[in-house]
């Protein structure tokens, strides 16, 4: 079968774009292709997708991919999904279509509705429950607005006519015609809704939250065939992880106590805790990755909300640097940020604060302060809210990190990687795959159709491409992380609660 078929597809759903990269049985990458699609803001702290767009690009990007190598989808052993967790699409299960746009992880519209979760006291039950916390980024509380404010959902939902799924359980129903409603452990974690002990919905947060469980999707596990797509011949789904622990696993971290750090639009650290579900005392989430046999494993993980997305805002809103990767030279033309920080909470803060009524916050400018300084501080922010993350995680595993995997779009920003380094004083070991997030579900369903045999295969095909090391004294280190903390103060509780 593998001279056949000696090729994996990853489908990459992110948050600003849809990718399809064509990986070979040394796990090369073939081919890619990218579409953005449109962000939709419709209020201040809003953030939409049209679903319908999103399965038009992934669609696009598949076809691409596919024409410009000349591969023909039976050459192809399976395909592999990933996607941007928590992103709530509703749909109706008979006409197919979305109710409205799906609502993304990171609109705040329901900060109001956690709140209200918060007063009934069911924070501890969340916690033990979902390993999460209250907050408006999971999808519980987007499925239940949905619900109350699209005319007619409640009754079609109480009539068994609608179907909920994140971006993967979206394109799994897509590319089989509607045939197979399912979604895969690690995007079930990130829910709200799905107990993280038992592996199932959470029948007392269902009722909770007045959800029929009619509207969820059957949960697998994340190495296993789902169905079938259509490509004119039909080609097995094969693994399905979320983005973040897609990645973890393409970081070759099946093992207790491995560590990755993605700097994408946001920055997200996981550490595999194995077969233990660890629960965090510093503001950390417990969830669920994938192990070295593809089963289920659980995770530490520190979400921030703003990582690469600042540089693009200095980029399309300020126009402080024409492309993301010019922020790295601008940074290097001035020593230092001269006194000034940036805390990017433009959706209030992740972990470890959760705050949502943070906001974005420029403080300690002086008349000298330039556009060097602006970007170097927001270059800083992403490696200290990294800090912060793995602080909390190194507490909470009562561990010390020799190394720190990263990958991401703007892990290839060298002055980051540097800074990250000096701020944390650990090593930073970078791949030379940046896309880890794709090799991860291209490894899942390799692994589930049999091109790869184990994870000592996957091992081989994973090379490093530079290692930064900690080069900064450390009471400078310590006074500058001190000036970060000093300016997240004057971020937090910035917004009125409405
Ligand atoms: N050289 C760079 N320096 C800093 N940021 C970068 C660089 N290249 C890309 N980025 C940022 O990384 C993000 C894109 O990374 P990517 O992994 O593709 O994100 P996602 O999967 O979340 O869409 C963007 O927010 C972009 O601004
Ligand atoms: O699409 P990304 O890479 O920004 O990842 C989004 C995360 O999965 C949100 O939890």
């Amino acid at each position: 079968m593998m001279s056949d078929q000696p090729y994996v597809l990853a489908l990459d759903q992110g948050t600003t774009s849809s990718r399809s990269i064509l990986f070979d049985h040394q796990a090369r990458v073939v081919a890619m292709a990218q579409r953005e699609f449109t962000q939709h803001y419709p209020r201040a702290g809003w953030v939409e997708h049209d679903a319908t767009e999103i399965w038009a690009t992934q669609r696009a990007t598949l076809t691409e991919v596919l024409a410009k190598t000349g591969v023909r989808p039976e050459q192809i052993s399976g395909i592999g999904i990933t996607n941007q967790r928590e992103t709530t699409v509703v749909w109706n299960k008979h006409t197919g279509l979305p109710i409205h746009h799906a609502i993304v992880w990171q609109c705040r519209r329901t900060a109001p509705l956690c709140e209200q979760l918060k007063t009934q006291g069911l924070v501890q039950e969340i916690k033990t429950r979902t390993g999460l916390v209250p907050d408006a980024y999971f999808s519980a509380t987007k499925i239940r607005w949905l619900l109350d404010n699209v005319p007619g959902a409640r009754e079609q939902a109480e009539a068994g006519d609608l179907l909920f799924g994140t971006m993967d359980t979206w394109l799994v129903w897509k590319l089989t015609e509607g045939r197979v409603h399912v979604t895969d452990y690690t995007n079930a974690s990130r829910t709200m809704l799905f107990n993280i002990n038992t592996l199932e919905w959470d029948p007392l947060l269902l009722k909770a939250l007045n959800i029929p469980a009619s509207l969820l999707p059957e949960v697998k596990s994340s190495c296993a065939v789902y169905g079938q797509a259509n490509l004119g011949v039909e080609v097995p789904i094969a693994g399905i992880a979320g983005d973040q622990q897609a990645a973890l696993f393409g970081q070759l971290c099946f093992h207790k106590g491995m560590v990755k750090n993605t700097y994408g639009t946001g920055c997200f650290m996981l550490m595999n805790t194995g077969q233990k579900k660890v629960e965090s005392r510093h503001g950390l989430l417990s969830t669920l990755a994938v192990g070295a046999d593809g089963g289920v494993n659980y995770a530490l993980e520190g979400s921030v909300f703003m990582g690469g997305a600042v540089i693009q805002w200095l980029r399309d809103e300020l126009g402080l640097i024409g492309h993301s990767a010019d922020s790295e030279a601008c940074a290097r033309q001035v020593n230092d940020t001269n006194g000034v920080y940036l805390v990017p909470a433009f959706t209030g803060l992740g972990a470890p604060y959760w705050d949502p009524y943070a906001r974005g916050t420029l403080v300690g400018l002086t008349r000298g302060a330039n556009r060097h300084h602006i970007v170097r501080a927001a270059l800083e922010a992403i490696a200290f809210q990294s800090r912060d993350l793995l602080d909390a995680m190194q507490q909470d595993a009562g561990l010390r990190l020799a190394a720190l995997k990263v990958d991401g779009g703007a892990a290839a920003n060298d002055f980051l990687m540097q800074f990250q380094a000096d701020i944390t004083h650990s090593r930073v070991v970078r791949p030379k795959l940046l896309e880890t997030t794709a090799l991860g579900a291209a490894f899942l369903a390799g692994l589930a159709t049999g091109l790869w045999k184990d994870t000592d295969e996957l091992a081989q095909c994973v090379a490093v491409d530079r290692e930064f090391g900690p080069n900064m004294d450390s009471q400078h280190r310590e006074r500058h992380y001190r000036g970060w903390q000093k300016a997240v103060t004057r971020a937090q509780h910035w917004a009125e609660p409405s």
